[in-house]
C-alpha cells in the first residue's frame, strides 16, 4: 500500500527530498493527504507500539496493536543511564507535514495545560458553592478600572452574617436613639435596617462596648473603620447613631462623675466647715459648657450635603437631646458664629474641610475635645482638591480622637492603596453590593448618530425628557402609590460650561430646566434641589414660574436640573425617577454615584444614556451588562 502511495504521488516525493514542506506545496492534492496520512498513520503507531523501553527487550512478546494507550498526555521520556534524557530516534519522514517549530508547538501545548488546570480549579470552586472573582470578562471597563475589587466569595460570606438582623432593636442603641428612630423618621418605623446600617452599627457600636469593658482608663490610639457601601443605602443614619449612642453615653458617664466629685467636694467642704466654723463657703462649681469645642465632627464635600445631613442630625436631636451645628460657606458669619459659639454648647459639627480647616486655624480648640470624625464621601475628601485640609483636621484631631470613620459609595484604588499605607489595621466594613449598580434601576441607551437625531446630542436629549414627561405615572411598589405627578428628572454633563448651554436649549424647548453648579444662585439652587430632596411642601408646584412656560410648546409637570459631579455626589435625590448621562462618564465612580441619585432606598429608577459620536459605546454596553447580571463594575 506504501508502495502504491509513492508510485501514486511521486512529485511531492521528489519536493520533499528538496526539503519543502510537503503541506504547503500541495495541499490540494487528494494524493498527497493520503500520503500525509499514511505517514502520520505509520509513525504515531510506532511510537505507541513500541516504545523505546519495550524496544529494549525484544524478546519480550510484543502487545497487541488493539491496546489502547493509557499515556495520551505523554509523560517526558525517562532519563538514561548517565541521566541525560533518552531521544526518541528521528523518523525518515519524522519531519514531514510539520508547519511548525518544534518549540513553538510545545510552547502552546503547555500553555493548554495551564489553561486545563485553572478551568478545573474553577470547576471545582464552583461546585464548592464559591463564585470567581470576575464571571465574565469586561474588556471596556477594565481598560479604565479604577475601582478597588472585592471577591464574591467575601460579599456571600458578609451577606451571611448580616441576614439574622432583622430590625433596629436588633442593635445594643440606647433607648433614646432607638426611639429617635421611630420618632424622627416615622417612614423608618416599618422598615428594617438596611444592608450598609447592618454592617456598620453592630461595628461601630461594639468596639465602643469592647474598649469600656476592657479598659476603663482611656486607650490611646485611634480606631478607625471604612464603611463602604452601595449609593442610596442610608449611610448617614449607619454612621450617626452609633455616635450620637457614643455622645450620649459619654456624656452620662461624665455626668456621673461630676456627681461623685461634687459629692466629694461637699463632704470635704462639710469637714472643713466643722474643722473651720470662719471658712468662705465654697465657690460655686462652673457649670457652663465649652462652646466651639464638638465631641463629633461630620466632613462632606458639599454645602449641600451639609444642610442634608445636618437636617437628619437635627430630626434625631429633637428626641435624643444634643446640638449639632451644620456650617458652610452658604451660611453668613454671623450665622456660623453664632452656631458654633453656642452659649449650651455644641456637640456634632457638620461642615466641609476648607471651611473647618480655616476655622481651626484661629480657633485651635474647637478640635481639642472631638472624639468621633467621620469622613462622608471619602474618596472625595481624600482626593486631591480637599485632602490638604481633611488631613489638617485629621492631625489636629488625633490627640482627643476615639474614633475615625471613613464612609463612601465607590473605593478607588488610590484610595485603598493609601489607607492601606496609613491605617494598616482599619476595620473594613463592606456590604455585599458594593460598586454594583441595583437591578431594579434600568439603563437605556439612545444612538444620537441615528435617525431623527443625526448627531444633535441637545435635541436627542430635549426629546428623551419630552417622552419622559408625557409618559403617564409609574406605580412604584416602595412607595405603594403611583409616583408623583411632577416628574423630576436630573441631567448630568462632564464639563461645567455645559450645564448652562444645555440648560438654556431645554428652556428654548418648553422644558423647565436649571443648570446647577457652583455658580448657581444659591436661593434658586437650594429651591430647586428641595423640590429634588423632596424636602419641599408639594403645594409649591402648583404656580408655574418657569422661563420655559412662557414657550408655545411647553412640558408642565416636569423639572429637570443639569448639573454635574457636584449634584451627584451624596444628594439624596429621593423623587428623581430619571437620570440622563448626557455625556458617557469618565469612569465607572462616575457612573455608579450619577446612576446612584435614582432607584434609592429599594425605589425604580431608570437611567439614560445619550451616546454620540466619539463616546465610548462600548463602556456603556459593558455597564448596561453589568448591570443587568447585577454585578460590581470593576
Ligand atoms: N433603614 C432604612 N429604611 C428606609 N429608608 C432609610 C433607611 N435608612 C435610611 N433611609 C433613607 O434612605 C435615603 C438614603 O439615605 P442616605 O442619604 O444616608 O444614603 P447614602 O448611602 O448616604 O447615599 P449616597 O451614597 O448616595 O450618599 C434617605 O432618604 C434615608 O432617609
Amino acid at each position: 500500500m506504501l508502495r502504491q502511495a509513492n508510485r501514486a504521488c511521486m512529485f511531492c516525493e521528489a519536493r520533499f527530498l528538496l526539503g519543502r514542506p510537503l503541506q504547503q506545496l500541495h495541499a490540494s492534492s487528494q494524493q498527497t493527504r493520503f500520503y500525509v496520512q499514511l505517514q502520520q498513520q505509520r509513525t504515531s503507531s510506532r511510537g505507541d507500539a513500541f516504545p523505546p523501553s519495550s524496544r529494549a527487550g525484544r524478546d519480550k512478546p510484543r502487545p497487541s496493536r488493539m491496546v489502547l494507550s493509557n499515556t495520551v498526555r505523554r509523560p517526558p521520556p525517562r532519563p538514561s543511564a548517565d541521566g541525560r534524557p533518552v531521544r526518541k530516534k528521528r523518523e525518515p519522514f519524522a519531519y514531514l507535514n510539520r508547519t511548525k517549530v518544534p518549540a513553538i508547538v510545545e510552547q502552546e501545548r503547555e500553555r493548554g495545560r495551564t489553561q486545563a488546570d485553572r478551568s478545573g480549579q474553577r470547576k471545582v470552586a464552583e461546585k464548592d458553592g464559591k463564585r470567581r472573582s470576575r464571571p465574565t470578562d469586561y474588556h471596556a471597563l477594565k481598560m479604565q478600572r479604577t475601582l478597588h475589587q472585592m471577591p464574591y466569595g467575601s460579599r456571600s460570606a458578609i451577606k451571611k452574617k448580616i441576614e439574622d438582623i432583622e430590625s433596629f432593636e436588633d442593635f445594643s442603641l440606647m433607648e433614646s436613639v432607638q426611639q429617635a428612630v421611630k420618632d424622627a423618621l416615622p417612614d423608618l418605623e416599618y422598615r428594617n435596617p438596611t444592608p450598609a446600617q447592618r454592617v456598620a452599627i453592630p461595628a461601630l457600636l461594639g468596639a465602643v462596648e469592647k474598649r469600656r469593658t476592657r479598659n476603663p482608663v482611656q486607650k490611646s490610639g485611634v480606631e478607625s473603620f471604612l464603611l463602604a457601601a452601595e449609593t442610596g443605602s442610608g449611610k448617614t443614619l449607619a454612621y450617626l447613631l452609633p455616635t450620637v449612642d457614643a455622645i450620649k453615653r459619654e456624656e452620662a458617664a461624665e455626668a456621673e462623675e461630676a456627681e461623685r466629685e461634687k459629692a466629694e467636694q461637699a463632704a470635704a467642704a462639710e469637714a472643713d466647715k466643722r474643722d473651720d466654723i470662719f471658712a468662705a463657703e465654697p465657690p460655686p462649681l462652673n457649670a457652663a459648657v465649652d462652646p466651639a469645642r464638638p465631641k463629633a465632627i461630620i466632613l462632606v464635600p458639599s454645602a449641600e450635603l451639609v444642610a442634608q445631613v445636618g437636617a437628619v442630625a437635627k430630626s434625631l436631636s429633637h428626641t435624643i437631646k444634643y446640638r449639632a451645628a451644620p456650617i458652610s460657606a452658604k451660611l453668613s458669619a454671623t450665622v456660623i458664629r453664632n452656631r458654633l459659639f453656642n452659649e449650651n454648647g455644641v456637640d456634632i459639627v457638620i461642615s466641609t474641610p476648607p471651611l473647618l480647616a480655616s476655622i481651626a486655624e484661629s480657633n485651635p480648640n474647637i478640635l481639642s475635645r472631638v472624639t468621633h470624625l467621620i469622613v462622608d464621601e471619602a474618596d472625595s475628601l481624600f482626593d486631591r482638591s480637599f485632602k490638604p485640609s481633611t488631613t489638617e483636621i485629621l492631625e489636629k484631631a488625633t490627640p482627643s480622637l476615639k474614633k475615625l470613620v471613613l464612609c463612601s459609595a465607590t473605593i478607588p484604588r488610590y484610595l485603598d492603596k493609601y489607607l492601606a499605607e496609613r491605617w494598616p489595621k482599619m476595620n473594613r466594613l463592606v456590604t455585599p453590593n458594593l460598586h454594583a449598580i441595583p437591578r431594579r434601576v434600568q439603563l437605556g441607551v439612545v444612538d444620537v448618530n441615528k435617525d431623527p437625531y443625526r448627531g444633535n446630542k441637545m435635541l436627542a436629549c430635549a426629546d428623551t425628557i419630552w417622552q419622559i414627561g408625557k409618559a403617564s405615572g409609574d406605580y412604584d411598589p416602595a412607595d405603594g402609590h403611583e409616583v408623583a405627578q411632577t416628574k423630576r428628572i436630573l441631567v448630568f454633563v462632564n464639563e461645567r460650561e455645559n450645564t448652562e448651554e444645555v440648560a438654556k436649549y431645554l428652556v428654548s424647548k418648553g422644558v423647565d430646566a436649571l443648570a446647577f453648579h457652583r455658580d448657581t444662585d444659591p436661593s434658586r439652587q437650594a429651591k430647586t434641589l428641595a423640590s429634588f430632596t423632596g424636602s419641599e411642601k408639594t403645594g409649591s408646584d402648583s404656580v408655574d414660574t418657569s422661563p420655559a412656560a412662557q414657550n408655545k410648546r411647553y412640558l408642565p409637570n416636569t423639572k429637570v436640573i443639569v448639573t454635574t459631579d457636584l449634584g451627584s455626589r451624596g444628594i439624596d435625590t429621593v423623587s428623581v425617577r430619571h437620570v440622563i448621562l448626557y455625556d458617557v462618564p469618565h469612569t465607572t465612580i462616575d457612573f455608579i454615584h450619577r446612576l446612584g441619585r435614582t432607584g434609592r432606598m429599594g425605589r425604580r429608577g431608570r437611567g439614560i444614556v445619550l451616546v454620540g459620536r466619539g463616546d465610548r459605546a462600548d463602556v456603556v454596553k459593558e455597564v448596561k451588562e453589568a448591570m443587568f447580571r447585577g454585578e460590581a463594575l470593576i
